[in-house]
């Protein structure tokens, strides 16, 4: 039996690489696919959904209202308006969302099925209807660390993130490459001459960086050679709303709350690299494990993690945002024990943040829903 699910936001950035991956792993067998979009209803629909009627308008409710399933990863703006106008109107039907928009609602489950299948089942058992995917950096790093963190030896954490211009959209993208190319372009003719003076190019790279014209209309300010350190809304007590995600969805997602509940907090950072979040984490654990126990903890977790040996060379080659875009590793290394005592350890891990962070648990989530997973 073919199961009809409607698809919001499928040309967007986030959106994209879900219909990829849909596509690379054959999953519109068996689905008889929707597609919606907000500024070009009528249109033809994409050109990988043989048969696929015309697009619909995503804000007709009554057209939407009909399908058991809808998957968006349009935004947090069309969620609140949509979203709640359906449920309103008795729409009963499963809701996967990107956005961030439901996420710490009562009633909505937060989905990464490796970490936490169990409460995906139950919540689906239990009548829950809204399944939200984490924010990029939570779900990364849990699908490198589950093996700690699901086995309870995480008694605190601090992540510091180094995040990809692609965890602001597409446009954030465009803008640092141009960014790039502005500050090669003012020095080119330098950069070509090897005995021209290397303060001389900092002078003239730096003086672009503040140029006025330099594009930088999405991120604010210059990228390209510099670094932003704050990430989403001012919480309003010096944190950063994405800072503020880590340990709100960490805990949601384990389910850990009271005594249980796992202290994370640090700083996210905005860098010129394109679609991988990397994170600095510091774990207090609960327990004094060997290294080799806490990597062979770490590597059992789940098929996608990569424990890299913290190695220089390995490092360099292997825990890169190059190393790990366009793929689903999670790759986790520098696990040492700090100085600040046995129980004390480091990590990074780097993971595409469009894959796992985004669309890879949405696309799980629609096959678990549909009884293919
Ligand atoms: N960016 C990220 O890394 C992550 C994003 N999310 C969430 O996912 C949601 C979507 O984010 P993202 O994919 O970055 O959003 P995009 O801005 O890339 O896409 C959103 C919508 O913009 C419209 N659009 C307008 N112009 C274009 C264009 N030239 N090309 C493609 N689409 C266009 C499309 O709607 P239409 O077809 O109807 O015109 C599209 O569905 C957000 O809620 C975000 O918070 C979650 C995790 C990570
Ligand atoms: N805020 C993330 C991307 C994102 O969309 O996160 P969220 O889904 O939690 O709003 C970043 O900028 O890297």
């Amino acid at each position: 039996m073919t199961q009809s699910v409607g698809f919001v936001g499928w040309r967007g950035m986030v959106g994209s690489v879900l219909m990829q991956r849909m596509q690379d792993e054959g999953d519109f067998a068996g689905l008889d696919p929707v597609f919606f979009s907000t500024s070009n209803a009528g249109g033809p629909a994409p050109a990988f959904a043989d048969g696929a009627g015309p697009l619909a308008d995503a804000y007709d409710t009554r057209t939407l209202a009909k399908l058991p399933i809808i998957v968006t990863a349009q935004g947090g703006g069309y969620t609140s308006d949509v979203h709640s106008r359906l449920r309103a109107a008795g729409w009963d039907g499963l809701w996967i969302d990107a956005a961030s928009t439901l996420r710490m609602e009562d009633d909505s489950i937060v989905v990464l099925d490796p970490v936490n299948r169990e409460a995906i089942d139950t919540g689906l058992a239990g009548g829950v209807r809204d399944f939200i995917g984490g924010n990029c950096t939570v779900s990364c790093m849990l699908m490198g660390l589950g093996g700690l963190f699901r086995n309870g030896l995480v008694q605190w954490g601090t992540s510091m993130t180094y995040q990809a211009a692609s965890g602001g959209g597409a446009r954030h993208m465009r803008e640092l490459l141009n960014q790039f190319g502005a500050l090669q372009g003012a020095v080119s003719s330098e950069l070509q001459n090897s005995s021209s003076a290397i303060l001389d190019i900092d002078r003239a790279v730096l003086a672009e960086q503040q140029n006025p014209q330099l594009d930088s209309s999405q991120f604010g300010v210059p990228l390209a050679g510099s670094l932003i350190p704050w990430i989403d809304a001012d919480m309003g007590n010096g944190q950063s709303k994405e800072e503020w995600k880590n340990g709100a969805e960490t805990n949601k997602i384990l389910g850990t709350t009271g005594a249980d509940r796992i202290l994370m907090d640090g700083l996210c950072i905005r860098i010129g690299a394109m679609r991988s979040h990397s994170q600095a984490l510091t774990l207090k654990l609960r327990e004094d494990l060997p290294v080799s126990e806490i990597e062979s903890l770490i590597g059992a977790d789940n098929q996608w993690v990569k424990v890299i040996p913290n190695t220089k060379e390995a490092s360099m080659h292997g825990l890169t945002p190059v190393a790990a875009s366009g793929t689903l590793d999670i790759r986790v290394g520098r696990i040492r024990k700090l100085e600040m005592g046995p129980k004390y350890i480091s990590a990074f891990t780097v993971g595409d943040q469009l894959l796992w962070g985004a669309a890879e648990p949405l696309r799980r989530m629609l096959n678990i829903a549909t009884g293919r997973l």
